[in-house]
């Protein structure tokens, strides 16, 4: 297929492969298994290939859960804030682990679970994190349990731990430290389970990383409490796999040359708004001329960046976002009604297959 429609979220199964062939690497050589966190990408038309590589998926939702348990197979790991009675009795159907997040709802929902593979998510009070927004220790923090000697008092209910601590961290001394600390406090109860899982947050398939070192102290860890070691692995698994095409609808001018383009940083890529970063452009290519891109919504904000490009941008040329899947296609929005990306799927043979495209009808059927 070719002159496809902008905007579109172009999936590249070949770049996916490259980051889902590390997750196998580390499986191989570390013994841990990766369960795909569907927060980050839930997006199931590229699950046939993902699930060569991956062992199940992980959720946050009874949603979650149950396109995990549809559309990927393999392991469904159920986690929630907060589960409701009637989710817990829908996912205790399928759910191969179900992961609460606190000590009441655990007791609350015992009687209905007990014999079912469960767990517990614990705050171990460290984390790895440059956004407080995602520190998952940090003060006041409401995921997971912090009190030790409660969490022993119901370990004989429970088959596994779920330590989610870490955000987009790069560096393997830090975790082999965090690995060590949670061997310290948490020893006891460990060797008493048969999993635990160190949640996702941790960058392994980023060019240059100590992999090596990883899947070393993942293994010393597994072997030391004799436990199954588990990732949930979400960015990671998706980072560099995908961009935003997108083309240019007008340029104006204040103080800087201002390209609009028919895409939205605000409903297309909101992370990026949430964490006051900015994306790359994939294309076109750098050089000298200073060149805003902005979003077609009416939010002043919504600005891709202020980049230096080769030439300056024209109504019509296109513009690529790169590294647009983690925490996208989960987040899109109809704020504006701006037009929903499509979802474009490049296969490992190279064929282009326009998977799901959205339109007038969509946007009036999620408004009531
Ligand atoms: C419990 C849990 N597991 C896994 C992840 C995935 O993290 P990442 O996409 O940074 O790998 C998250 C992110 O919110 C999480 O909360
Ligand atoms: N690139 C900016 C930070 C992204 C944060 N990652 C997503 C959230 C994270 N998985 C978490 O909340 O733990």
């Amino acid at each position: 297929m070719t002159d496809l429609a902008t905007p579109y979220y172009l999936i590249d199964e070949s770049r996916l492969k490259h980051n889902l062939e590390i997750i196998r690497q580390v499986r191989e050589r570390s013994g841990a298994k990766s369960v795909l966190a569907l927060k980050c990408f839930s997006t199931w038309c590229v699950f046939d290939l993902m699930r060569r590589y991956m062992d199940g998926t992980t959720s946050s939702s009874l949603y979650e859960a149950r396109l995990g348990y549809e559309t990927f197979g393999g392991e469904t790991h159920a986690y929630s804030v907060g589960f409701s009675r009637d989710e817990v009795l829908a996912v205790r159907e399928f759910a191969d682990k179900l992961i609460f997040n606190s000590l009441s709802q655990l007791r609350r929902f015992h009687p209905d679970v007990a014999g079912l593979n469960l767990g517990v998510r614990v705050n171990p009070g460290i984390s790895y994190s440059n956004f407080d927004l995602a520190d998952p220790a940090r003060r006041y923090s409401r995921l997971g349990v912090s009190d030790t000697a409660a969490l022993a008092e119901v370990a004989p209910w429970l088959k596994g731990l779920m330590f989610h601590f870490n955000c987009e961290n790069p560096d393997v001394d830090n975790i082999r430290a965090s690995l060590e600390t949670l061997g310290r406090e948490y020893g006891e109860l460990l060797h008493r389970m048969e999993w635990v899982s160190l949640g996702g947050g941790l960058s392994f398939t980023q060019d240059g990383y100590a992999l090596d070192a990883f899947c070393e102290a993942l293994r010393a860890f597994s072997r030391t409490f004799d436990i199954q070691v588990y990732l949930e692995p979400g960015e990671a698994a998706v980072t560099q796999s995908t961009e935003l095409v997108t083309t240019v609808l007008d340029v104006v001018h204040n103080e800087v040359d201002i390209a609009i383009i028919d895409a939205s940083l605000e409903a297309h890529m909101l992370d990026h708004l949430v964490y006051r970063t900015h994306p790359r452009l994939a294309s076109p290519p750098p050089g000298e001329h200073r060149m805003m891109v902005a979003g077609r919504t009416c939010l002043a904000g919504d600005v891709f960046g202020d980049f230096k490009l080769a030439a300056p941008l024209q109504v019509g040329d296109e513009v690529r976002i790169a590294d647009a899947g983690g925490y996208t296609m989960v987040k899109v929005n109809w704020f504006n009604g701006v037009a929903m990306p499509a979802i474009v799927v490049r296969r490992l043979d190279g064929t282009l297959e326009r998977v799901r495209a959205f339109g007038y009808e969509d946007f009036k059927r999620s408004l009531s």
